[in-house]
């Protein structure tokens, strides 16, 4: 890991706020990505693996790790929980939601796990060429993080070519608007989960976001999602 990952909150919220997704440029560094990407086939630090294809979610395959999870990871997930907690809770009290965010991980995760959220949720993807992820949102019970982070483990144009991350904005009475994020290896992107506020001239309104990933059309590509509410 990069030191401690350097968030500007301002930019950060004003990304978020504006688009819903704001990248964070070598989150991770490539011997870090390495280490990660090769985890993927060792058994022992998953508690369960599917294979989209199978469920419609798309064609690849995904791992959830089991706790404890990566050294690596832990830290990242604590790190950047903390620093979007704050934002987490604007975000709350602008939506006229009840969720109060604690202003740590562990509180959270306790939360979760009180209301029977107790299964680790971070996971690592690895897509083939042909293989894609169909736009989805990661909501797994009640309690839910308004944001996630997705962190290239792979070198676009080095070790795949298309595989581009993408989010979709549906917004009330319009059409939806797409984003593609441009991502290099390391780079990392949070993103609203679900909803987000949205200032308009009436008020503020929601706007309901979804991420996937386009075809691979070459190469191997490795992702490491970082969810922070645990599943039922
Ligand atoms: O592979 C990707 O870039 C997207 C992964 C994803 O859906 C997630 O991290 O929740
Ligand atoms: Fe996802």
């Amino acid at each position: 890991m990069t030191a401690e990952p350097e968030i500007r909150t301002p930019q950060l919220e004003s990304d978020l706020e504006g688009r819903g997704w704001h990248r964070l440029p070598k989150l991770l560094t490539p011997s870090d990505c390495a280490d990660l990407s090769a985890m993927f086939d060792a058994d022992e630090r998953f508690r369960s693996t599917v294979t989209m294809q199978r469920h419609g979610f798309g064609r690849g395959e995904y791992r959830y790790f089991a706790y404890p999870l990566p050294a690596v990871l832990e830290r990242l997930r604590q790190c950047l929980y903390e620093s979007l907690a704050p934002l987490a809770n604007r975000w709350a009290a602008r939506l006229g939601a009840s969720a109060s965010f604690p202003a740590d991980l562990p509180a959270f995760t306790s939360l979760c796990h009180a209301s029977g959220q107790v299964r680790p949720t971070p996971l690592l993807l690895r897509y083939r060429a042909g293989d894609y992820n169909c736009l989805h949102q990661d909501l797994y019970g009640y309690l839910h993080f308004p944001f996630q982070v997705a962190v290239l483990l792979s070198e676009p144009d080095v070790d795949f070519d298309g595989g581009e991350f993408v989010l979709t904005e549906q917004r009330p009475r319009m059409q939806s608007r797409a984003h593609v994020v441009p991502l290099r290896m390391g780079d990392a992107v949070v993103f609203a989960v679900n909803e987000a506020p949205r200032a308009g001239t009436r008020g503020t309104y929601r706007v309901k976001m979804r991420h996937g990933v386009s075809e691979i059309r070459r190469g191997e590509r490795f992702t490491l999602g970082i969810i922070f509410h645990d599943a039922r």
